[in-house]
């Protein structure tokens, strides 16, 4: 079948990469926290001239985010290997989506999808477990509700599951495709039955 949604998801380990988000307003704050609630140790800059009081009190927590109190200026896509645009200037939103391409950096810009390299997803998170969903940027309500779902059928104990299979997946011998065969044998009856 052919993909309707051709996004191709990846999951980052944000502590080792260095992201800048342009703006300090809401969306700002969306999407900082959308990364800091999966990634705490997130690396993240934030240049913005006004920040809005609800961002600066989420960011209390996070002393490594490093706030610029100015406009936007070149020089700070210097190293960041994201950049995400969050301010109410379209303009300056295509100019840094420019600059980013030039650089090879991933380039969101919240409220453009036309100007994204990448979309955030709605994230479900059960310890070990994550599922990204995506609507392919037509809904991200959907999105939202289909998180609220996931999260509420996934039972809170897959955990258990995660880590005895993980205790297992080191335990067993023999060749990969024995393993393989041996681990899809013991799941088969795990979970989520048609
Ligand atoms: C393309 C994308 C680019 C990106 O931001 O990466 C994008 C774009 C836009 N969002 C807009 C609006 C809203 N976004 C949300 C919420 C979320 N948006 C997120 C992702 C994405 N949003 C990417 C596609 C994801 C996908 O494929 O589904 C989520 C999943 C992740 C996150 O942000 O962390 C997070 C839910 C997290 C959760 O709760 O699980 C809500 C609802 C709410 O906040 O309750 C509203 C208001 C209601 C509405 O409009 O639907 C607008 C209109 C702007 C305008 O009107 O001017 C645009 C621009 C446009 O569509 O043109
Ligand atoms: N608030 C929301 O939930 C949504 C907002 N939008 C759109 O997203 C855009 C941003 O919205 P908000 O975050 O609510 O606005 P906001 O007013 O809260 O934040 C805008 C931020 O951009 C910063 N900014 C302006 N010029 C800048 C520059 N040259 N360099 C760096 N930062 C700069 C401001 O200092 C401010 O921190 C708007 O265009 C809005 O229409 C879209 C969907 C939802």
């Amino acid at each position: 079948m052919e993909a309707q949604n051709r996004l191709f998801p990846i999951f980052l380990k944000l502590e080792q990469l260095d992201v800048l988000v342009v703006g300090g307003g809401n969306v700002a704050l969306e999407k900082a926290s959308a990364m800091l609630r999966n990634a705490p140790d997130s690396k993240i800059s934030m240049v913005a001239p006004f920040f809005r009081e609800e961002t600066l009190a989420y960011l209390k927590d996070y002393p490594q985010v490093q706030l610029i109190h100015r406009a936007f200026e070149v020089q700070d896509l210097d190293g960041r290997d994201l950049v995400i645009c969050t301010t109410d200037q379209y303009d300056l939103h295509v100019e840094i989506r420019e600059l980013a391409k030039q650089r090879h950096l991933l380039c969101n810009v919240a409220d453009t999808p036309a100007l994204c390299d990448f979309y955030l997803g709605s994230i479900v998170q059960k310890g070990d477990l994550k599922i990204a969903i995506s609507t392919n940027g037509k809904s991200p309500t959907l999105a939202k509700r289909i998180r609220a779902f996931l999260e509420e059928v996934i039972p809170d104990d897959i955990q258990t599951s995660l880590d005895s299979l993980e205790t297992l997946r080191k335990e067993l011998k023999g060749d990969f495709a024995s393993k393989i065969q041996a681990l899809n044998e013991l799941t088969k009856g795990l979970i989520f039955k048609k």
